[in-house]
């Protein structure tokens, strides 16, 4: 049931193994992460010492040793964003500062290599580095440097993006830089993770054209000596899927995901390497690691796919999944955006339960198929696990920039810090939940007439849920007002109205269209008591969206 969530509808990431005897996803083939990966933790009982690291002060890092671009998109700057959404702390050591953007390379000045030894140098024997990625190294001086540092400081693992020719064809490594990656950086690597180009680059120009040939050079790259491969498909023609290779020595995975058509594409490869090296810095298997860092790399495209930065073909993607916000609603405030009222999501622990779904999994579900608002309708969870619940739901929201509200449970809002409560007339009064909650918590306020809509504006609510617009069977003995009492409430309210009850794909547009000033549903059943809430949502977020753009 998670994978039908996560996997399949969510980010279309589907992986399987070629071995048709073994199991299906089998998450530890990383039993190869082998011997050299050793932690470098040192632990003195001198009570001078200052090196003294222990597991509760101790934050998954990683160093990126890579080149700056100055557009941001790639190097430096995608790792530092990729770390940072990811939860993970990043050190950098610059091997060249890029004049770069949207359109291509406009100029490369790459550091002395006494500097990068002395960047990685200041950081190593500082720091506590788990995971080492590289980007560009556009000297063999450099990448000769780098193997010193890593044999001297040893990490837990080594990330390597052969980095050669950036995504506008601009080349950043010559061939000598190639024979390095031969013969002296993979075989210290844990993965490397080379693009078509790239791989037939590492295997001397050997052409690469379908998925059999990216599992060859797969193969042949791990025999140059990292312990696990990830030929990446995206540059693969004619294909709806893009198709990633992984092999560890012993399997070979196709780790498939829908092509997202985009042209914010650039420092994909950056960022992707990136994320692995966090999951693994965090303490993730290898395929693990990869499958992670897949599909945050495809939400996030997915997310940025209409930003536009920069007028060259190439542009950067959102590491924060946040930018897209700002575009779209301009004068978005801190504290309550009517606007995100537009897809309200009301989840019901008895669908969960029905469908097999925990509430986290249900609200990640709902927020990645387009969500705009969520609420934790949770009538029967016990406190304790509803708190729980309810601030592994807030993570997930924040990190869509959803707000989270719950409903009823002031008491449940306040311990796990929630973004506001919805009350119905029977419940807490407003002005008692205003002040118990401060002024900047959003409140909601289920209204049926035009009287109470004024009640809830004096008593400092932010928006009011109106129904029951049609007949619903998720909440008992509920009086149906219908779409006239939907118009009257909607006429006279000061405060946004978003509308609820027996609403879903097959009339939400209607709602929507013929209710001026209505800033959106509310909806239960038609998301939550369904196997998919990830596509249901999609839908649904698509049919309103539509309603609500062809009413301007
Ligand atoms: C957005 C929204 N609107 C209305 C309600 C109903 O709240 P209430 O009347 O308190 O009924 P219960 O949901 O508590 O049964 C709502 N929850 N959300
Ligand atoms: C929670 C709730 N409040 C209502 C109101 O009229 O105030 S109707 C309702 C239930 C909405 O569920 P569904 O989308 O499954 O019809
Ligand atoms: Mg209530």
């Amino acid at each position: 049931m998670t994978f039908a969530l996560y996997s399949l509808q969510v980010a279309p990431l589907v992986v399987f193994r070629q071995d048709r005897n073994s199991s299906f996803l089998s998450s530890n083939s990383d039993s190869n992460q082998k011997s050299k990966m050793h932690v470098s933790m040192t632990m003195q009982t001198d009570g001078a010492s200052t090196n003294i690291h222990t597991s509760h002060n101790k934050i998954p890092h990683v160093l990126t040793v890579a080149g700056s671009d100055s557009g941001s998109g790639a190097g430096i700057q995608a790792d530092l964003k990729a770390c940072a959404a990811r939860r993970v702390y990043c050190s950098t050591v610059i091997t060249a500062v890029t004049a770069q953007n949207t359109v291509g390379v406009q100029g490369v000045n790459i550091m002395p290599e006494d500097f990068v030894a002395e960047q990685l140098r200041s950081v190593l024997s500082d720091m506590h580095v788990d995971v080492v990625k590289t980007g560009m190294l556009p000297s063999l001086n450099i990448l000769k440097v780098l193997c010193q540092n890593l044999r001297e400081f040893p990490v837990k693992a080594l990330v390597v993006d052969p980095v050669m020719v950036s995504t506008s064809g601009d080349v950043l490594a010559g061939p000598s830089v190639l024979a390095g990656f031969r013969e002296e950086l993979l075989p210290m690597a844990d993965i490397v993770t080379p693009n078509i180009k790239e791989a037939s680059a590492l295997l001397n120009n050997v052409p690469l054209k379908s998925v059999s040939d990216m599992r060859d050079a797969a193969k042949l790259i791990h025999e140059l000596g990292p312990r696990n491969v990830l030929v990446k498909g995206g540059d693969l023609p004619d294909s709806l899927d893009s198709i990633d290779v992984f092999f560890d020595g012993e399997e070979f995975y196709e780790l498939c995901s829908l092509r997202v058509n985009t042209r914010n594409t650039h420092g994909t490869g950056c960022t992707l390497a990136s994320s692995i090296a966090a999951e693994l810095a965090k303490g993730s298997s290898m395929l693990s690691a990869v499958k992670v860092a897949k599909r945050y790399v495809e939400t996030a495209l997915n997310y940025s796919k209409d930003l536009l930065i920069g007028n060259g073909a190439q542009g950067p993607f959102d590491h924060f999944l946040a930018l897209k916000n700002i575009t779209q609603n301009s004068c978005r405030q801190d504290r309550f955006n009517p606007n995100d009222l537009l897809l309200y999501a009301v989840t019901d622990s008895s669908m969960n339960r029905k469908w097999g779904h925990s509430i986290a999994e249900a609200v990640r579900a709902a927020v990645e198929g387009g969500a705009t608002i969520v609420q934790l309708r949770e009538k029967d969870a016990e406190t304790r696990d509803f708190v729980d619940a309810a601030k592994v739901c807030l993570e997930i929201c924040h990190s869509f920039r959803v707000p989270l509200l719950i409903n009823d449970r002031i008491d449940v809002a306040l311990a796990c810090n929630a973004d506001g409560v919805h009350v119905g007339q029977s419940d807490m009064p407003t002005h008692l939940a205003r002040s118990l909650l401060g002024p900047e918590k959003i409140i909601g306020v289920s209204c049926k007439t035009p009287e109470q809509a004024e009640q809830a504006w004096i008593d400092g609510a932010d928006y009011i849920g109106c129904g029951g617009v049609y007949p619903t069977n998720t909440k008992a003995n509920n009086r149906t007002i219908g779409l006239d009492g939907l118009r009257e409430v909607c006429q006279a309210s000061k405060l946004p109205v978003v509308a609820i009850g027996g609403i879903g794909l097959s009339n939400a547009g209607a709602v929507m269209e013929s209710v001026p000033n209505l800033k959106g549903v509310a909806v239960v059943s038609a998301l939550f008591d369904r196997e998919c809430v990830l596509s249901e949502t999609r839908n649904l977020h698509a049919v309103i969206r539509e309603a609500a753009l062809s009413r301007k």
